[in-house]
């Protein structure tokens, strides 16, 4: 199977073109090729298929080979796959369908391999039933949760998908591997959750990384800062545009009312062939023949 490898700010994807319909990829073998090391190594993978509402659709799974229903630094990466294969016309702004729903996007400039992408990520929302969150609030800003022996500040917010974003002093040195998975599954969130960890540097400028549902720790995550940031401003303590420092890279990311605009890099890093015949993974492969 041909494939692209891509990354935007360090949160890497394999993108597979199927504009003729014909992939469909079991759970098992999704993770098995997103797999690090025994697979082609990923956060997750994007099939790139046609819409009958917007130019293209993104088709987005998760490294587990959960469905998400959207990605903001993978719909980056698939506007740059589109606009370089051909398959949108890059030189005016373009629409991607996506679970979550229509995403507008813009490239604004491409230097170097690196292409620059304005994406108008749509509402965020931060009612507790669209999130989902269970609570007797309608919105969760600003409150505190416990963990271990510590009181932890947080607010949830949906970009379509469910993120929590928690307040840090020091995002290097918070242990994010073992907070992360702690909230991803708490019962609180019956679709599991995105965590964010942000430390507010000043009104428009913080330092964050993100747990991911269906993945683990990444070196960015889209969604996550555009709602970190939604959060963030909600309680006060950031502007309306932000600068954000994640491990992977930068992205800008601004407010508009409910709007939220998500600026950042999208790059390829290699394309290939991924050969499904792995012994090591012939129990990977079994499982999803099976679902077949
Ligand atoms: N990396 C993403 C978010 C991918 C989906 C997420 N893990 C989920 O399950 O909701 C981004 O850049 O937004």
């Amino acid at each position: 199977m041909n494939f692209t490898k891509m990354q935007g700010a360090g949160n890497d994807f394999i993108v597979i073109d199927n504009m003729d319909n014909s992939i469909e990829l079991p759970a098992p073998l999704i993770e098995a090729m997103c797999r690090p090391h025994f697979g082609i190594g990923a956060d997750g993978l994007i099939l790139v298929e046609p819409s009958e509402s917007c130019d293209v659709r993104m088709n987005y799974y998760n490294q587990d080979g959960s469905i998400a229903e959207m990605c903001g630094n993978g719909v980056r990466c698939l506007a740059k796959y589109a606009a370089d294969a051909g398959i949108v016309d890059a030189s005016k702004p373009f629409e991607v369908e996506t679970r979550a729903g229509k995403i507008g996007v813009q490239v604004l400039e491409s230097y170097r391999g690196v292409s620059t992408i304005r994406v108008s990520m749509g509402s965020v929302s931060f009612e507790t039933q669209e999130i989902p969150v269970i609570s007797d609030k309608t919105t969760l800003l600003g409150e505190k949760i416990a963990y271990k022996d510590q009181e932890l500040i947080y607010g949830c917010a949906s970009m379509g998908n469910p993120h929590m974003a928690v307040l840090v002093e020091n995002v290097d040195s918070f242990p994010i591997e073992e907070v992360g998975p702690y909230f991803e599954n708490h019962p609180m969130f019956p679709n599991k959750c995105n965590i964010s960890f942000a430390e507010v540097i000043s009104p428009d400028s913080i330092a964050m990384d993100t747990w991911e549902r269906g993945v683990g720790r990444t070196l960015a995550c889209g969604t996550g800062t555009c709602a970190t940031v939604a959060v963030l401003h909600r309680m006060g303590l950031v502007g309306n545009k932000v600068h954000a420092c994640l491990s992977g890279g930068d992205l800008v990311i601004e407010l508009d009312g409910k709007t939220v605009f998500m600026t950042g890099p999208a790059k390829v890093v290699f394309t290939g062939t991924y050969e499904m015949q792995v012994p090591n993974e012939e129990e990977a492969l079994f499982a999803a023949l099976r679902e077949l």
